[in-house]
């Protein structure tokens, strides 16, 4: 049995403590790490990714975007090749959403593969939990156009990891979307 690197658990505590105050938008208010956590499990027991460096950043994956952590935070802590991952899948908050929204579209074919791996993990957490629910204040409208907007970023990044895109492409086809 391989075991969990000190660097890994570090760095779990870390996402875990930057995302301790933050809530899913579900009703039950699940804990914000709950998502990260998902996003690494899937990569690691679905996807068989065993690259650490890409299971550490799928965890720090949302704390620049969402939480105080700044990248220096994340480069002094873990290394440049973990904080290049992160900033690769970290959107431009200062950015008006629809035009965010647009360039994960037009800007997931030029990511890194491995960067690609963690997007595709995330955008399949997300339509998971869409699946159980429509998180609070969304109309059935804007949860409909999550999966549509969900799928043009998917299909962006396509053929990286059979088993992710089964995954997405099964959830897209219950919709109709496929
Ligand atoms: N499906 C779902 N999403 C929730 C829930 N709680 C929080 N979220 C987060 O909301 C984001 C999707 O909502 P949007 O309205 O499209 O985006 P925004 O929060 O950035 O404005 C995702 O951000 P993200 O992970 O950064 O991904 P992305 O979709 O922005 O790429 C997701 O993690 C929930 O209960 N269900
Ligand atoms: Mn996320």
């Amino acid at each position: 049995m391989t075991h969990p690197s000190r660097k890994f658990m570090e760095c779990l505590q870390y996402a875990a403590h930057q995302h301790k105050d933050q809530r899913r938008k579900d009703t039950a208010g699940t804990p914000y790490i709950n998502h990260p956590i998902n996003v690494a499990t899937i990569l690691a027991l679905e996807a068989c990714i065993e690259d650490e460096n890409v299971l550490m950043a799928a965890l720090l994956h949302d704390v620049v975007e969402d939480t105080t952590a700044t990248f220096k935070d994340v480069e002094q802590l873990f290394g440049a090749d973990v904080c290049g991952l992160v900033r690769e899948v970290t959107d431009d908050k200062t950015l008006e959403k629809q035009e965010r929204k647009r360039l994960q579209i037009v800007n997931a074919p030029k990511s890194s593969q491995r960067a690609k791996l963690i997007k595709l993990a995330d955008k399949l957490d997300n339509l998971r939990d869409l699946q159980k629910n429509t998180p609070q204040g969304w109309t059935q409208e804007r949860r409909e156009q999550y999966f549509v907007w969900a799928k043009c970023v998917v299909d962006n990044m396509r053929g990286i990891n059979g088993v992710l895109d089964e995954k997405l492409d099964e959830i897209f086809r219950e919709r109709g979307l496929l």
